[in-house]
């Protein structure tokens, strides 16, 4: 098979499949898509493709509702780069806190004659402040928020954080210390550093607005390594000019920002560490390999997981709408041809359902029919074969 990647892949995720037997870029029709923050919206993704998997965290740049209705699963690979997002988060805190750019400016400008005594009499332009005992909002409690949270505990920081849509995944992960808001006024009223890590998605559009930005404490500081349409950054620098807002780092360069010298901006960096690129690439070689060879389905953003062991000679996904009586006319269908199913999962999330079925017999010239039945189904959107190699030794 054959996998089309977009960005700077860790060698981990690549070798793994070409441990794997797949091709990388191969000048034959994609079977996979492994991709960063490349843009596919506006590219045209081939009916070949059957998963597409995005090494990180955030998939706004997929067109994950196109790709649904096509019966084609998007995965993440949540937590992968968490850590490194939280450590770049650390240093934003401390950057916000302490003026640690400038200071390093005037080291190197104080050249010549005697260096020690004109950095000592300067150094009073450098002072800080101390994040101990003050208060840390965090907005978004997952993979990454929750850690950041916990990690500013440690510098004797108060957190309040706000997540509405906690899973009970990540739940147990935020320490008891942190207090839990209900709204996130409540958060930006009391806070003096704010921080945001949440999903960019329609309804977060410019969640962090001129609105929110007249809620917060007066000379709070703002840190965004979500997205950068996440906070309306006109409004952000309308609030640094205004003296509202004491400093905004953000991760997401827009023009708007270049003339404060109240913004520190870094170029989308939060997620590259060595160790993150590593991990996330190897989840999702993992995670798409698994699909293609098997049809489990783990981390995917649009279609629900479903992770059993093959241990049947065959298997049918059949990814379809989430509506009545889809069980009953795939199982008919099967029955129609006279096989036995042996397992059979169902699950589904939203507007989508994926059902799994094994099988051990499917004699030669079936698995075309058995396939072409299941789609001519109404609401089915896709469908899949899988051949357990290692049960199928003689075919
Ligand atoms: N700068 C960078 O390089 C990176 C940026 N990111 C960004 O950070 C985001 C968060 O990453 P993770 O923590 O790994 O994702 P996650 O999915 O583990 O956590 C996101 C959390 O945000 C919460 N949430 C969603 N909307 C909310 C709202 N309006 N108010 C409060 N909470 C809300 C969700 O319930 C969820 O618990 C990603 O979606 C991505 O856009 C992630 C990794 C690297
Ligand atoms: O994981 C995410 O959401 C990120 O923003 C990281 O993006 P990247 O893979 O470093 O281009």
């Amino acid at each position: 098979m054959n996998i089309k990647t977009y960005n700077a892949i860790s060698h981990t995720g690549l070798d793994y499949l070409k441990e794997h037997g797949y091709q990388i870029n191969a000048d034959k029709p994609a079977d996979g898509i492994l991709l960063r923050s490349q843009d596919l919206h506006h590219e045209t993704i081939p009916n070949s493709v059957k998963a597409v998997v995005r090494a990180g965290a955030g998939f706004n740049n997929i067109p994950v509702d196109d790709l649904s209705k096509r019966g084609i699963p998007v995965f993440n690979t949540p937590g992968g780069n968490a850590n490194a997002v939280k450590e770049l988060t650390v240093a934003a805190l401390i950057m916000a806190a302490r003026p640690i750019i400038g200071a390093i400016d005037f080291s190197k400008e104080v050249r010549g004659g005697d260096v020690s005594l004109r950095t000592e009499s300067n150094k009073g332009g450098y002072r800080g402040t101390e994040l101990y005992e003050k208060t840390l909002g965090v907005i978004g409690l997952g993979n990454v928020g929750s850690k950041v949270a916990n990690i500013a505990l440690s510098f004797g920081m108060k957190v309040i954080g706000y997540d509405p849509g906690l899973s009970a995944n990540t739940a147990w992960r935020v320490d008891r210390h942190i207090t839990h808001a209900k709204s996130v006024e409540e958060v930006l009223k009391e806070s003096d550093y704010v921080t945001v890590h949440i999903p960019y998605t329609e309804k977060n559009h410019h969640f962090i607005d001129a609105d929110k930005l007249a809620m917060m404490k007066d000379n709070a500081a703002l840190i965004n390594f979500s997205r950068g349409s996440i906070v309306d950054d006109e409004a952000a620098v309308a609030a640094l000019n205004a003296d509202k807002l004491r400093m905004f780092i953000t991760d997401f360069s827009n023009d708007v920002l270049f003339d404060s010298d109240k913004v520190i901006i870094t170029p989308h960096i939060g997620g590259s560490t060595v160790e993150a690129e590593d991990t996330s690439a190897l989840m999702a070689a993992k995670q798409l390999d698994d699909y293609l060879t098997t049809g489990n389905i783990v981390n995917s953003v649009n279609y629900p997981d479903i992770n059993e062991p093959f241990t049947s000679k065959y298997r049918l996904g059949v990814l379809h709408n989430n509506v009545p009586n889809m069980i009953g006319q795939i199982t008919k269908v099967v029955g129609e041809l006279n096989l036995n199913i042996e397992e059979l999962s169902n699950r589904a999330v939203g507007d989508y359902a994926y059902t799994l079925l094994a099988l051990n017999q499917l004699p030669k010239g079936q698995e075309e029919n058995i396939v072409d039945n299941l789609a001519a189904i109404e609401n089915v959107l896709n469908v899949e074969l899988y051949q357990n190699p290692d049960l199928n030794k003689e075919k």
